[in-house]
């Protein structure tokens, strides 16, 4: 399954989500985002998720190159964008927390495995 997430950007910092204890992949944190559904571009797909999930607003950027990664019971193809942040307040409405970070902190969470090569290839892009 295609599954987009967000790199949503804001003054040098990055917002990061930790899904809750009832979600797959309990515990672990991730970019926000979710399954592509098959009426949307991937664009659309990422505001709407977005959205959905934290009621903020988002600006999709720059598509990074997508990863894929085989858990038990599927195969998610994680497609990451960077996204400006548009505004308003987070509301967390699935996850456990969240956390803006800097870049240089992200290697220090525990991913979702999909996320590993996400993080590795967005630290190279702003490495320039
Ligand atoms: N949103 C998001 N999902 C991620 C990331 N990394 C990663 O492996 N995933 C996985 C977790 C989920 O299995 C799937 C996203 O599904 P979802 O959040 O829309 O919905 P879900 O938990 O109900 O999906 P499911 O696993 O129960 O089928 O992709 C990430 O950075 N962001």
């Amino acid at each position: 399954m295609k599954v987009l997430c967000g790199i949503i950007e804001k003054d040098g910092l990055v917002l990061i989500t930790q899904r809750s204890e009832s979600m797959s992949q309990p515990l672990l944190w991730e970019f926000p985002g979710g399954k592509l559904e098959p009426s949307e571009t991937e664009e659309e797909c990422l505001v709407r998720e977005i959205n959905e999930e934290l009621s903020i607003d988002i600006t999709p950027k720059q598509r990074l190159t997508p990863a894929s990664y085989t858990y038990p019971d599927k195969i998610v193809e994680l497609i990451p964008y960077t996204c400006a942040f548009k505004g308003s307040e987070i509301n967390l409405l699935e996850h456990l927390r969240y956390k803006w970070v800097t870049p240089g902190a992200l290697a220090s969470y525990t991913w979702c495995p999909a996320d590993i090569p996400v993080i590795k290839t967005y630290l190279q892009l702003l490495q320039g």
